[in-house]
């Protein structure tokens, strides 16, 4: 069964109060979110973060939310005053979407606002299977209600699943954004003669030093987000908070060099 199918099939099973089709369904969606922490984690394979900090990034980022470009882009041809449109992000993929509106996750404030804005970017059909997810009667209660130990421990291994990929995606972030970040400043304080990675990594706008490519403040956003999506667990959650301590990032700020 596909991640997809087994979406609809917790919707259908919640339905026909079917407790085996919803926890099997569940089984699925939580093996998926793991395959997909799996590929998250091949990053570091394939992407060197000073390449992604300096070059790839600023081509990622947009106009809106962006100090640099804080009046946005005038389209020529198109309308006199400037618009402004948020840079590519994967805030703007579907699926982590989808399983936030099935888990009954709930983002608040602005950084609810932020990933509602997000799905003005997405193809209207996804748009569309998000918002019917979200109308569909609640999993989380459906759990709750019929106490079953097999299903409540399905339920809270998808969004144990889901913390641990975001726990994930923020170490990826350390190390892509905030290590090079912080790197870029202390290059620039101590003038060293390290021209070659000054050069890379001092591409990236020092505006955006703090910034998502999609505009966010990063790491309130991401760690807000990752919370949030604890506070949906049935039992208590202990475990899959796994914040790298901070003398870890400075130490691996002072050992990024461009190979
Ligand atoms: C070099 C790799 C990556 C970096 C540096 C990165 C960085 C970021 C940043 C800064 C944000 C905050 C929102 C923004 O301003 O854009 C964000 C959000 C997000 N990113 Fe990534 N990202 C990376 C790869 C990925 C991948 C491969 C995925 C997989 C789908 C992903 C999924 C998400 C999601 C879902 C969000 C929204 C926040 C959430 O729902 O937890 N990111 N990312």
């Amino acid at each position: 069964m596909s991640f997809l199918q087994a979406i609809i099939d917790v919707i259908n099973g919640v339905h026909y109060n079917d407790i085996e089709r919803v926890t099997k369904a569940l089984d699925v969606v939580c093996q998926s979110i793991d395959s997909m922490k799996q590929a998250l984690k091949r990053m570091h394979e394939y992407v060197d973060p000073s390449i992604f900090y300096g070059v790839i990034r600023i081509f990622l980022s947009g106009w809106k939310d962006n100090p640099s470009m804080a009046e946005g882009l005038v389209y020529e041809g198109v309308d006199d005053q400037p618009m402004e449109f948020s840079g590519g992000s994967a805030a703007q993929s579907s699926i982590l979407h989808c399983l936030d509106e099935l888990l009954g996750i709930q983002h608040e404030g602005n950084n609810g606002a932020f990933l509602k804005r997000m799905r003005d970017y997405m193809p209207p059909s996804h748009k569309q299977f998000i918002q019917e997810i979200s109308i569909c009667p609640s999993l989380r209660d459906f759990v709750l209600q019929q106490a079953d130990e097999r299903l409540t421990h399905a339920f809270d291994k998808c969004v144990a699943g889901l913390v641990e990929f975001r726990n994930c995606h923020i170490n990826i972030v350390t190390r892509f954004i905030t290590i090079p970040a912080s790197r870029a400043k202390q290059l620039r304080a101590n003038k060293q003669n390290l021209m070659e990675e000054l050069d890379t990594i001092s591409r990236a706008p020092t505006a955006l030093e703090e910034r998502g490519t999609g505009g966010s403040g990063i790491m309130t956003f991401l760690k807000t987000v990752r919370n949030e999506t604890k506070d949906s667990s049935i039992s208590v959650f202990t475990n899959g908070n796994q914040e790298p301590p901070m003398e870890e990032i400075e130490k691996s700020a002072s050992e990024l060099t461009i190979e």
